[in-house]
């Protein structure tokens, strides 16, 4: 880790439970620290909670999911305070959502409005959490913006449809940084796409960390994508975090069984130990 293992995010025994005729409790009582500038993957199989989870740090879980305990204090490097996420309501949340911490989600280029124009709706996140740019301050920052995750400015008039999938989901990792956040969460933010458009997504996020220091977390079921990109790894099972460790540990020496079984269900890592090849940005290039 670069920076001195700094914490933007501390997580204090975190639940969140679905409150439906036979509650569920989908989080249980999870802590971490995420650091500055670092990359924590989320691992585990399916309905084990991570979504849950992501949504919860930002309180963009929707009812029936509940808070029922714990904390999540967010350090905000600008102003140096502590802020305590979870009493975070109305209009401070909202700011708090683009501007510190920005969630780019599973089919999130589908999220964008069609009948709207990659510069509208860029124009928009600043329109709202920046109300003093000018007109013409915004367009260019839309453009940059742009640039900076791959996409030629040219295409911010184009309309979603005329953008690829892969296009479409650069535009919202855009929007995820027009507000130079301190934390991006990402969940599973190229499952939908083919694989080179997503090693090419994986690669500019890389990119975009190196350039701009922020903390990701990267959720997804894919254990040997997460080994590569992160630099540690939370494994979760049935709501609980079983193990959290460098990306090196997890994978040469994990400590908890399921995260060894979980590791021997992908047939790629079980050849040699030369197949694993932990590869950085930089490394690879
Ligand atoms: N609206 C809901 N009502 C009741 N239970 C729910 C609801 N949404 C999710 N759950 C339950 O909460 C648990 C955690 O689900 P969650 O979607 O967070 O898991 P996940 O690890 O992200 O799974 P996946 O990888 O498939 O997205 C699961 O047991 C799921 O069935």
């Amino acid at each position: 880790m670069s920076e001195s293992q700094q914490a933007v995010l501390t997580v204090r025994d975190l639940s969140i439970d679905y409150l439906v005729a036979e509650p569920v409790r989908a989080v249980q009582s999870v802590s971490f620290d995420l650091f500055r500038g670092e990359i924590l993957g989320l691992a585990g199989e399916s309905g084990c909670g991570k979504t849950t989870l992501a949504y919860g740090l930002n309180q963009l879980h929707k009812p029936p999911a509940a808070i029922t305990g714990g904390s999540v204090i967010f350090h905000d490097a600008e102003t140096g305070r502590a802020v305590d996420v979870l009493a975070l309501a109305g209009e401070k949340l909202r700011r708090f959502r683009w501007a510190k911490v920005s969630m780019v989600f599973q089919g999130a280029m589908n999220s964008l409005n069609p009948v709207i124009s990659i510069r509208a709706q860029l124009a928009d996140v600043f329109a709202s959490h920046a109300p003093d740019l000018s007109r013409e301050q915004r367009l260019r920052r839309s453009e940059e913006l742009l640039e900076l995750v791959g996409v030629d400015r040219r295409r911010i008039s184009a309309f979603p449809h005329e953008l690829s999938g892969g296009m479409r989901q650069r535009v919202m990792i855009a929007m995820a940084l027009a507000l130079d956040p301190q934390l991006m969460i990402m969940d599973e933010p190229t499952t939908a796409l083919d694989v080179v458009v997503q090693r090419e997504i994986l690669d500019e996020i890389l990119r975009l960390r190196q350039e701009l220091g922020f903390a990701v977390i990267f959720i997804t079921h894919d254990l040997p994508l997460l080994l590569e990109i992160s630099d540690r790894i939370a494994v979760m099972r049935r709501g609980e975090l079983v193990e959290l460790a460098t990306a090196e540990d997890l994978y040469f020496d994990p400590q908890h069984d399921y995260t060894a079984t979980l590791l021997s269900s992908f047939p790629s890592l079980t050849g040699d130990a030369g197949d694993f090849v932990r590869a950085g940005y930089q490394e690879r290039r």
